[in-house]
């Protein structure tokens, strides 16, 4: 029997998900789960549930980075005394670390010295997102001494895309050289929505076709076509396409404040990042993260709330429009999910209407009862809906413990 920790550092949020696996053909068990949530917001919760039983609810902790975070959840996993598979440190046999930027890696990789330098040398193409993420791995190697560390990339599943969707038009040997191409991100979430909605819709993943939006404090659109990633909307790294709790999504470079050369010399380009990544998307229209906050305000007293609705509804539709047209119509559902996608049904609604013209259509009374104690997929269409229209419950972790307990290294 080995413990698995599947730590997914995402950006607004540090979730680790606790499994045993008792052989490498049985699939991992999840025996608690803990969260760190609201890192972007002024409040920070923390979530803890062992087996059924909740633990902590939205309790309020103090963290500023993901690293805090990962402190308090590992201090409260190991201070449980009833959680009894996990009595020390060195009980935890593997932890699984949520890389975003992965580059060309095709497979989870086991954290050596060489491949710690290989994803840090990566980290120019993602440094927000990577950077969190090793300083997770390096805590691991300090405080677990005993773990294997794996690193599983968002990037890996859509190594299926083809080479007129990943290039870009630019200079090819300096593309090539620097390693600039369309890599795109949500891959655990994206694999783990293919295999939930293939088995719900009691079809072989390989004659799958859906257009999947994972919508969290990142989001991102897929198009999957036959069960590979055939387009998404992510680039060389998380910023493009569409916008964030606070990401900008796609916007032309030259309109960051019209940057003179002189100012641009004072503004390194990790300024850039640093405002594009963090201070910008659906907070700088708001002043919040919280979208719960922005879907429910009343359109008439909070007219920034209404636009910045507004704007998501538009961009996330205009990917819809054009995935519709890159599967040919042949789109066997549209899929909901990540923290908007699963919770907001305000926010579903509102896109499943812009989007009415391709055929789809939602019941309201089913839209509405989507509940997070529910089966993974859930399907909220009308009996007239062109194609499905689904919500699942996204599970990074567990994409990452089923990928990395089955490595035959780890059981020899
Ligand atoms: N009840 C809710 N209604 C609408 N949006 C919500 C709700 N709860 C959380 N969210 C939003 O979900 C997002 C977080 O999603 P999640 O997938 O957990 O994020 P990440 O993994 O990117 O940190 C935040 O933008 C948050 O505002
Ligand atoms: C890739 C990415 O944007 O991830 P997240 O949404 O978890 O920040
Ligand atoms: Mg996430």
């Amino acid at each position: 029997m080995k413990i698995i920790f599947a730590i997914n550092a995402g950006s607004s949020s540090l979730k680790i998900s606790v499994y045993s696996a008792e052989d490498r053909n049985a699939t991992p068990r999840e025996i608690a789960n803990a969260q760190v949530v609201g890192l972007t917001s002024p409040s920070t919760k923390l979530t803890y549930t062992r087996g059924n039983e909740n633990i902590y609810k939205n309790h309020q902790v103090t963290a500023e980075s993901q690293d805090d975070a990962f402190s308090i959840l590992l201090d409260t996993l190991l201070g449980d005394e009833k959680l009894d598979e996990v009595r020390s440190k060195s009980d935890i046999a593997i932890t699984c670390h949520r890389i975003v930027h992965g580059g060309k890696y095709e497979s989870a990789q086991i954290i050596t010295k060489d491949t710690y330098h290989h994803i840090e040398a990566l980290s120019d193409l993602a440094p927000l997102h990577n950077g969190a993420a090793l300083g997770i791995v390096e805590s691991c190697i300090r405080k677990l001494p005993d773990t294997t560390n794996i690193a599983c990339f968002d990037t890996q599943f859509h190594m299926s895309l083809p080479p007129h969707v990943y290039t870009y038009p630019i200079n090819q040997e300096r593309a090539r050289k620097n390693g600039l191409r369309k890599y795109g991100f949500h891959g655990l979430s994206y694999s783990f929505i293919t295999r939930s909605v293939a088995k719900f819709l009691q079809k072989d993943v390989s004659q799958l076709n859906i257009i999947a939006l994972h919508l969290g404090s990142g989001a991102s659109a897929c198009a999957i076509k036959g069960g590979k990633s055939w387009d998404t909307s992510m680039g060389l790294t998380p910023l493009s396409g569409l916008p964030g709790a606070t990401r900008s999504g796609s916007v032309d470079p030259s309109d960051v404040g019209k940057l003179s050369p002189a100012s641009t010399e004072k503004l390194h380009i990790s300024k850039a990042e640093q405002i594009l990544n963090k201070e910008s998307g659906l907070s700088a229209l708001t002043g919040t993260a919280d979208f719960a906050a922005i879907a429910g305000a009343d359109r008439a007293e909070h007219p920034q709330h209404a636009l910045a609705f507004d704007l998501f509804v538009d961009r996330v539709s205009a990917f819809i429009g054009s995935y519709y047209v890159s599967l040919e119509g042949k789109v066997d559902a549209l899929v909901f999910a990540g923290g908007i996608g699963e919770k907001s049904s305000r926010f579903r609604s509102a896109v499943v209407s812009s989007t009415a013209c391709l055929g789809f259509a939602i019941s309201d009374a089913s839209n509405d009862s989507i509940s997070t104690k529910g089966s993974v997929t859930q399907d909220i269409s009308s009996e007239d809906s062109r194609s499905k229209v689904l919500v699942c419950q996204t599970d990074e972790q567990i994409e990452m413990a089923c990928m990395c307990h089955s490595k035959d290294e780890l059981w020899n």
